[in-house]
């Protein structure tokens, strides 16, 4: 589904023209784990979740959604195409963060009663955080001012990784305050591949109501006998082709942990304390007062109706 992303924008006449500032709100990069740390916590004490998740696959993630056309789908044209998006981000501000750290569900399953200070081999009162979000912002003609919200965490409420491009709000709008709510493109990465576009319709009847629907590709109905590989398999046969495509080139590299040092920096040196948050749960609340102030707007409202198999 990844490299999807470069398929759905650039083979798509209808998302070139909106994908920027004008027209696009917020874009949240998520990535949620439902387990902990899982006996391997003095391992992951040493790096926290922004160095083992953030800062390379959801960058990954980012600069393709990010980055300008290349001139082809060469492997060297895409990585210098991504080497630019990330040169023009900033090292991310301290204030732009929030920092989670599990701990046990009193009224859980065995491992859920674990909290990350519980596991032996954590060091006690450590800070390191499970859960962090962050906020990018790409200095450039297309995308200056939108912020790009970035997420992750283990012991959360579910497995998901996905992208979520909410649209900006209907300008001169018609409809009753509150009635018309905002678009999203929503690309599931796992599990259960699927491409949504959250949109408005006429609700059906005599009234001009509208309604909250959805143009849904769903993987499993519409390649229902195709074998999609998973991630390490494609990885594992790009590693045999030669092919360089979805691998992280040095100048890159470089650049990312320009974005991030200074922040881990001044995590450590500040101890910065995680938000506690209950293993199963969406993380900490912190969270949602942060994508709230960068322009994700949650209305609680929308519903799936999950498509007949019959019809
Ligand atoms: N083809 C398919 O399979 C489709 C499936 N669906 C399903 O329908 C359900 C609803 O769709 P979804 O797109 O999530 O839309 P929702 O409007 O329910 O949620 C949108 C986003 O808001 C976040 N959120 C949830 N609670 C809060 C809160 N209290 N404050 C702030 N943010 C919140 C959610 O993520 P988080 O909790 O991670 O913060 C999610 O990212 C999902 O389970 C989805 O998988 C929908 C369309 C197509
Ligand atoms: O690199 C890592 O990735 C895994 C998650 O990747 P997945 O493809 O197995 O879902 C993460 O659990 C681990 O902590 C991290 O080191």
């Amino acid at each position: 589904m990844v490299p999807n992303l470069m398929t759905l924008r650039f083979a798509n006449r209808i998302f070139s023209p909106i994908w920027n500032r004008d027209s696009i709100s917020s874009v949240v990069i998520s990535f949620k784990e439902p387990f902990g740390t899982q006996g391997r916590g003095g391992y992951f004490d040493q790096f926290g979740i922004i160095r083992d998740v953030m800062q390379n696959h959801l960058f990954q993630i980012l600069t393709l959604v990010a980055m300008e056309k290349p001139p082809s789908t060469a492997a060297e044209d895409i990585r210098n195409e991504k080497v630019k998006v990330l040169k023009s981000i900033p090292p991310i501000a301290v204030s732009d963060v929030v920092l989670g750290q599990y701990r046990g569900k009193k009224e859980g399953t065995d491992e859920e009663k674990q909290g990350y200070l519980d596991d032996p081999t954590v060091p006690a009162g450590s800070c390191t955080p499970t859960f962090a979000s962050a906020v990018v912002f790409v200095k450039n003609e297309r995308w200056d001012g939108v912020p790009f919200i970035l997420r992750c965490g283990k012991a959360l409420n579910e497995r998901k990784a996905e992208v979520r491009v909410q649209f900006k709000d209907v300008p001169g709008d018609i409809f009753p305050e509150g009635e018309a709510k905002r678009n999203e493109l929503v690309i599931r990465v796992q599990p259960n591949e699927a491409v949504y576009l959250k949109m408005m319709n006429k609700k059906p009847g005599m009234s001009f109501e509208c309604e909250e629907t959805e143009l849904d590709l769903t993987y499993g109905s519409r390649y229902r006998d195709v074998n999609l590989p998973d991630a390490y398999e494609r990885l594992i046969l790009d590693v045999f082709c030669g092919s360089q495509i979805h691998f992280v080139r040095s100048d890159e590299l470089a650049e990312a942990w320009r974005i991030f040092t200074p922040l881990l920096h001044e995590i450590d040196s500040a101890k910065i304390k995680p938000y506690s948050y209950d293993y199963g749960s969406r993380g900490p609340i912190e969270n949602d007062a942060l994508m709230a102030k960068y322009n994700f707007k949650y209305t609680g409202t929308y519903r799936w109706v999950k498509p007949d198999s019959n019809l």
